[in-house]
C-alpha cells in the first residue's frame, strides 16, 4: 500500500516551504533560550499575563532579551557598550550603529563638539529645533519657521520622513582631501548644487561636528566619505525630532498642569529675571518610588552576541520604581533617582551624544516660552495624552516593548555571567495587557 499521498509536485513544494519555515521560525530561535538557564525569566513571542524583571522575545528570528533590573541595565549599558538602533543602508555607517572600534574611533572625532564648554559657544537663540540642530552641526543657519519654503529646510523634512532618496551622488572631491562640508550639506538635502547654501553657512571659524569629521579625513577615501554622511544624517534624525517631541510633550504637560507651569515661571521669573542662564537641571521627571525589600540574588548568563532590549518606556512606567507612574509629577526631581531606572538618554559609554546640548536646547525654549507665553488647553486637548496614541496602536504598552519600540538596543560581545537581584514583588501585572 502506497502511504505517501498523491500530492501534486506544486502542493509538495509548499509543504516543504511550510515544514521549513516553521522549523526556521517557529522551532529554531527557541533553542537559543532553552540552552541557558532561564527559569526565572517568562519566555513569551506575545503579550504575557506576567513580566518578570527579564524577559524573552523575538524580533523575527533573533532571540531578544529584555531587561528591567536596574542591576542587569547597568551592567549591559556601562560593561558591554554595543548599540544597535536596527537602522541600515544611508545610517549603516553611523556612530550609532558602528561596533567596536570604530564607533570608538567616530565618538572620538564627534565628542568635542558636543562638550559644555562648546555649548556656551553656541547661539542658541536665532533658531530653534531643526534650526538649531542644522545650526550647531553643521554651521548653517536656516530659519524654518520664516521660510517653510527654503529648499533645505523642505529637504530636510523629507529626509525625516523616510522619503530621502537613498541613491546619493558620487562624493566630490575638494582640495583632494574628500568631501567639503557643502557638498556634504548638499548631499543630505538632495540640493542639485551647494550654491545656494554657500550664503547660509556661517563664514568664521565655528567648530562644528561635521567640520570635525572631515578635518579628520587624512586622504580622499570613499569609505570615509560615506561614514561623514551617515554621521551627518544620524545627527539631524537623532536630534530634531527626539528635541521636538520633547518639547511637544513638555507644552502639553505643563498645559494640562497650570499649577506646575506656574510654579516653573515664578522659578523662571525669581533666578531669570533678565536674562536665560544655562545648566538649570529643570527637567526632573520621574521619582524612584522606593525599593521593595524582599529580593533574591541569581545569576544570570547571557550568551554571546545576544540582542538585549531596555525597554525604556515600560521601565519608566514601572510600579516597582515609581510612584503614579503615568502622572506629571516634576517634584520628583527632589527625590534621588536611580539613574538605570531613568534612563532617557541611555547610560554608559554609548548614552546620548547630544543629551547636553538637547537639554540646552529644551530648557531654553521653556525658559523663553513662559516668558513670553502660556500654555492652555482647549476643548479638544485630549485629558490623558497616551489614550490618545495608543487608540491608534494596535497594541498595548507591554506589545509595544515586544515590537521593540521606545527601546535601547544593544548586542552583547562576551558571554556575560551577571549578579541578577530580583525584587520577588516584581511578579506584577502589566497595565494594558
Ligand atoms: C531630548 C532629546 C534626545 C533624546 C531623548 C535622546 C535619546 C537618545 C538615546 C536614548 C540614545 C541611545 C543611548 C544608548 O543606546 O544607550 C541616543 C543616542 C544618540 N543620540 Fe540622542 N537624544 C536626544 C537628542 C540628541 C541630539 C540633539 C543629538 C545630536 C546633536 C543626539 C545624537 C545622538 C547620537 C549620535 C546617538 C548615538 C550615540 C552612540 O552610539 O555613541 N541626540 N540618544
Amino acid at each position: 500500500m502506497d502511504l505517501m499521498p498523491n500530492f501534486s509536485l506544486v502542493t509538495w513544494l509548499l509543504l516543504i516551504l511550510f515544514l521549513s519555515l516553521l522549523v526556521l521560525y517557529g522551532l529554531w530561535p527557541f533553542q537559543t533560550f532553552k540552552k541557558q538557564d532561564y527559569q526565572h525569566v517568562s519566555t513569551s513571542s506575545c503579550c504575557s499575563e506576567a513580566v518578570l524583571d527579564a524577559y524573552l522575545s523575538f524580533d523575527g528570528r533573533q532571540p531578544v532579551l529584555a531587561g528591567l533590573d536596574p542591576i542587569l541595565i547597568k551592567n549591559i549599558l556601562v560593561k558591554e557598550c554595543y548599540t544597535n538602533f536596527g537602522l541600515n543602508g544611508i545610517l549603516g555607517s553611523a556612530i550609532s550603529m558602528a561596533e567596536d572600534e570604530k564607533w570608538k574611533r567616530i565618538r572620538t572625532v564627534l565628542s568635542p563638539a558636543l562638550t559644555s564648554g562648546k555649548l556656551k559657544e553656541v547661539n542658541i537663540f536665532e533658531a530653534y529645533s531643526m534650526d538649531v540642530v542644522v545650526s550647531t552641526s553643521f554651521s548653517v543657519n536656516i530659519d524654518s519657521m520664516s521660510n517653510p519654503s527654503d529648499p533645505f529646510v523642505t529637504n530636510m523634512k523629507k529626509f525625516l520622513r523616510f522619503s530621502v532618496n537613498p541613491v546619493l551622488p558620487a562624493p566630490g572631491a575638494v582640495n583632494g582631501r574628500g568631501l567639503s562640508k557643502e557638498v556634504v550639506l548638499g548631499k543630505i538635502c538632495l540640493l542639485p548644487t551647494t550654491a545656494s547654501l554657500t550664503a547660509s553657512v556661517c563664514p568664521q571659524d565655528q567648530i562644528d561636528f561635521l567640520q570635525l569629521m572631515v578635518d579628520s579625513q587624512s586622504s580622499h577615501d570613499s569609505s570615509n566619505d560615506e561614514e561623514i554622511l551617515a554621521q551627518a544624517r544620524v545627527f539631524v534624525f537623532a536630534g530634531y525630532e527626539t528635541t521636538s517631541s520633547t518639547l511637544s510633550y513638555l507644552s502639553y504637560n505643563l498645559a494640562t498642569h497650570p499649577d506646575v507651569q506656574q510654579q516653573l515661571r515664578d522659578e523662571i521669573d525669581a533666578y531669570l529675571p533678565n536674562r536665560v542662564k544655562e545648566g538649570e537641571e529643570m527637567l526632573g521627571l520621574y521619582q524612584k518610588a522606593g525599593w521593595k525589600q524582599d529580593r533574591m540574588e541569581e545569576i544570570v548568563t547571557i550568551p554571546k552576541h545576544m540582542v538585549v532590549m531596555i525597554p525604556a518606556y515600560v521601565l519608566h512606567r514601572d510600579l516597582a520604581y515609581w510612584l503614579e507612574q503615568e502622572e506629571f509629577r516634576p517634584e520628583r526631581r527632589e527625590a534621588s533617582i536611580d539613574p538605570y531606572t531613568f534612563l532617557p538618554f541611555g547610560a554608559g559609554p554609548r548614552n546620548c551624544i547630544g543629551m547636553r546640548f538637547a537639554l540646552l536646547i529644551v530648557k531654553v525654549a521653556v525658559v523663553v516660552l513662559l516668558q513670553h507665553f502660556s500654555f492652555r488647553t482647549f476643548k479638544d486637548t485630549p485629558v490623558r495624552i497616551w489614550d490618545g496614541v495608543f487608540h491608534y496602536l494596535p497594541f498595548s504598552p507591554t506589545e509595544m516593548v515586544l515590537y521593540n519600540s521606545f527601546c535601547i538596543h544593544l548586542r552583547t560581545n562576551r558571554e556575560l555571567s551577571l549578579m541578577h537581584i530580583k525584587s520577588l514583588s516584581s511578579l506584577r501585572e502589566f497595565r494594558g495587557c
